[in-house]
């Protein structure tokens, strides 16, 4: 390959039905030159999707595990990168547990830690390390660089650290952790950048999408998170169950004879929407469903989330934004304007053509409602330019 400029900066974010990927141009803002993502990982038909410019193109993959996803995406590269190479790769790595925060380079000690989370994500951490092994076989002269979804979360208050257990478990790492961290960083600094009046405030962000979570943030800061320990808690999700009374653990156990891998299995890939619509775990399908089945599904998530609004804006002490983003966030209008209905009390009213229309701002009373595209992809080029910049 003829090197025609500085080495480029490739993202790798694996969620848990999705593999997105971007390559950007190094720089004080890193730009953007290319990105896309196969959907739809575990089911029947995969898609990858490729968008350069004006330029998109779609690929069947078939049936796509992570592993399949990421080699047809290293297959699609080269014409992409135009005969420069890649100097950085940056990776979304769901579990930083206690030793990581802050975005670093994997190095075999590192990624040896890492590897121990991985009972504590098992729909991401292993595939996020998976990924970091494979494009060190690709591009081994490139910085691997880690991003954690835990960073975000780290200076919350205590209380929303810790579990009621006696303080040993604390001390042995189970905290509550929350995630998604990459998107609300990005969010909540767009929001800054966009309107610092609200950033400065009490906001909450909902990222719903394939895994959903919510965050309340006072000044910028998370002082509270729907998922903890591990990426099951909180809202129920594509195929995760959200927030479960332990004693259905012991249950399963006690009367069920369910061993960890049966429950895990059960609790992380055939609850949430799946389990409750028996049909899918795609939003869009179920609001095309019309089964009674599919429309409890969403019924429930609709109930969760909107408990959490309440309890979020409680610890908040009043609201000034709700901020919408993920797969579902930021295409469901359906889900946003259910989300919002008889939300008057709180001074939060949506603005319905805004809603339909996905427009930036779509509420029209005291608290502001916006949707925010979110952009992980953007927060680990960050993070790789500067180890880059480190580096020299
Ligand atoms: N137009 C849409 N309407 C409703 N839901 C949508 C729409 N587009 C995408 N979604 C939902 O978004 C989910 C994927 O969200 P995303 O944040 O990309 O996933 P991941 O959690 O894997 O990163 C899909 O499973 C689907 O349910
Ligand atoms: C943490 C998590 O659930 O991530 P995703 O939404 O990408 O699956
Ligand atoms: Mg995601």
């Amino acid at each position: 390959m003829t090197d025609a400029g500085p080495g480029m900066i490739l993202t790798l974010n694996a969620g848990s039905s999705s593999l997105k990927f971007s390559v950007f141009e190094p720089g004080a803002e890193p730009r953007e030159c290319a990105h896309g993502q196969v959907e739809n990982i575990g089911g029947t038909a995969a898609e990858l999707t490729l968008t350069e410019g004006t330029r998109k193109t779609r690929l069947g993959i078939g049936r796509a595990h992570h592993q399949s996803a990421l080699q047809a995406i290293l297959g699609q590269l080269a014409p992409l990168l135009k005969g420069r190479t890649i100097a950085g790769v940056g990776h979304r790595i769901v579990h930083g547990g206690t030793a990581h925060a802050a975005p670093e380079v994997l190095t075999p000690k590192v990624m040896a830690y890492l590897a121990t989370l991985e009972p504590l994500a098992p729909l991401h951490q292993p595939h996020n390390l998976a990924a970091v092994r494979a494009a060190i076989a690709a591009f081994p002269g490139a910085r691997q660089v880690g991003c954690f979804d835990t960073g975000f979360h780290r200076g919350h208050p205590w209380e929303n650290d810790t579990f009621a257990l006696p303080r040993r478990y604390y001390d042995k790492g189970v905290r509550r952790y929350g995630f998604h961290g990459l998107s609300y960083d990005y969010v909540s600094h767009e929001l800054a950048r966009t309107r610092p009046e609200l950033a400065a405030g009490r906001v909450i962000i909902a990222h719903l999408g394939n895994g959903a979570s919510m965050c309340a943030l006072r000044n910028g800061n998370s002082i509270g998170s729907t998922m903890g320990f591990s990426a099951l808690d909180g809202l129920p999700m594509g195929t995760r169950c959200g927030q479960l009374d332990p004693g259905v653990v012991l249950w399963l156990m006690q009367s069920e004879g369910m061993g960890a891998v049966e429950i895990s299995n059960l609790l992380y890939r055939e609850s949430g929407l799946k389990g409750l619509s028996g049909l899918s775990h795609d939003m869009r399908t179920l609001e095309a469903a019309g089964t009674p089945e599919a429309a409890q599904a969403i019924d429930y998530f609709v109930f969760r989330i909107r408990r959490e609004i309440g309890a979020m804006t409680a610890i908040l002490g009043g609201l000034d934004a709700l901020v919408f983003c993920g797969g579902i966030g930021e295409n469901s209008a359906m889900i946003r304007a259910r989300l919002c209905e008889g939300m008057d009390w709180l001074g939060l009213t949506l603005d319905a053509a805004a809603n339909e229309a996905r427009a930036p701002e779509i509420g029209h009373g005291r608290v502001r409602v916006l949707v925010i595209p979110t952009d992980e992809e953007r927060v680990i080029a960050r993070a790789v330019n500067a180890a880059l910049q480190v580096a020299g």
